[in-house]
């Protein structure tokens, strides 16, 4: 679906540059879920912006599908953090939601089909004549999100998109997301700074280390497909990829560290058993 190849970008020119990425390799399969974490700004949006077309890269290229990107390609739907900014504050939810089906040229009656049936599927079916500026910041993301789904991508790419929402909605748009992917086989790649989410998410998580980044690591994510806020998050195997992403994170490399050793070791026996 997606093939990355030596992605370089450096911004500035003379004596005033900063190289965001180094050089960054990696693929996604069709159907994939893969989350991109790193060190704060490491350079990770300017990653998605790279590969999807929005900015020329200043070397390396990147594949959709086998054709080379170029500009942003129809079949790729973007949703960031800052859902507040990329809503229009003039249409309704409605008007949002068909924005991108207007501009395909699709029929007004096939547009109400398309638009209920996204909204219905983000739970917003009673919204649908409301303005972004009378909704919840979660409802506001559910909007950016049917919007992306509507035209059904090939691939879906969020940037930190559930950041800026309470934790019991971060957790039930993570689940609208597993479920979109489940529905519609869709293919995501997704920035995210929480730990937790980047594995809760991925078939894969790609570790970026601080810049000029590359990739740290790439941890396959064997959880199934069908995945639990609550049971999973207990799992052993959920508990070591948090450990091992935190690790990779912090030290570069995975495995065992002296110093997670050392302070496992400066807590007395006795306190534990307390
Ligand atoms: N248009 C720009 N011009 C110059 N420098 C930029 C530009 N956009 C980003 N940068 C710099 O590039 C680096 C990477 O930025 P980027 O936003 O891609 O990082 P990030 O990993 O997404 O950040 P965060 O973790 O804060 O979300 C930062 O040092 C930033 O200041």
């Amino acid at each position: 679906m997606l093939d990355v190849t030596g992605i370089s970008h450096t911004y500035g020119s003379g004596a005033k540059t900063h190289t965001a990425l180094g050089d960054i390799t990696f693929s996604v399969e069709k159907g994939e879920i893969v989350c991109i974490v790193g060190p704060s700004g490491c350079g990770k949006s300017t990653l998605l912006r790279a590969i999807s077309g929005l900015l020329p890269p200043t070397a390396g290229e990147s594949r959709f599908m086998g054709e080379r990107i170029t500009e942003v390609p129809h079949d790729l739907a973007f949703v960031f953090q800052e859902y507040s900014k990329s809503l229009f504050p003039w249409l309704t939810v409605r008007g949002n939601v068909a924005f991108p089906l207007k501009a395909r040229g699709m029929s007004r009656r096939q547009r109400h089909e398309v638009v209920d049936e996204a909204l219905g599927w983000v739970g917003l079916a009673d919204a649908v004549e409301k303005y972004p500026w009378q909704l919840s910041g979660g409802m506001q993301q559910r909007v950016a999100i049917a919007r992306a789904l509507v035209c059904q991508p090939a691939l879906l790419m969020m940037d930190e998109p559930f950041a800026s929402v309470d934790a019991q909605t971060r957790a039930e748009l993570e689940d609208l997301l597993l479920r979109v992917r489940r529905e519609y086989d869709t293919t995501v790649l997704l920035v995210t700074h929480d730990i937790d989410e980047s594995v809760y998410l991925s078939d894969r998580v790609l570790v970026l280390s601080k810049a000029p980044s590359t990739v740290v690591s790439t941890l396959t994510v064997s959880l199934g497909a069908e995945r639990d806020q609550i049971t999973t998050k207990e799992t052993d195997d959920f508990v070591h990829l948090r450990g091992e992403v935190a690790r990779l994170l912090r030290y570069g490399t995975a495995g065992v560290h002296d110093e997670v050793h050392e302070v496992k070791q400066a807590v007395p026996v006795e306190a534990v058993a307390e």
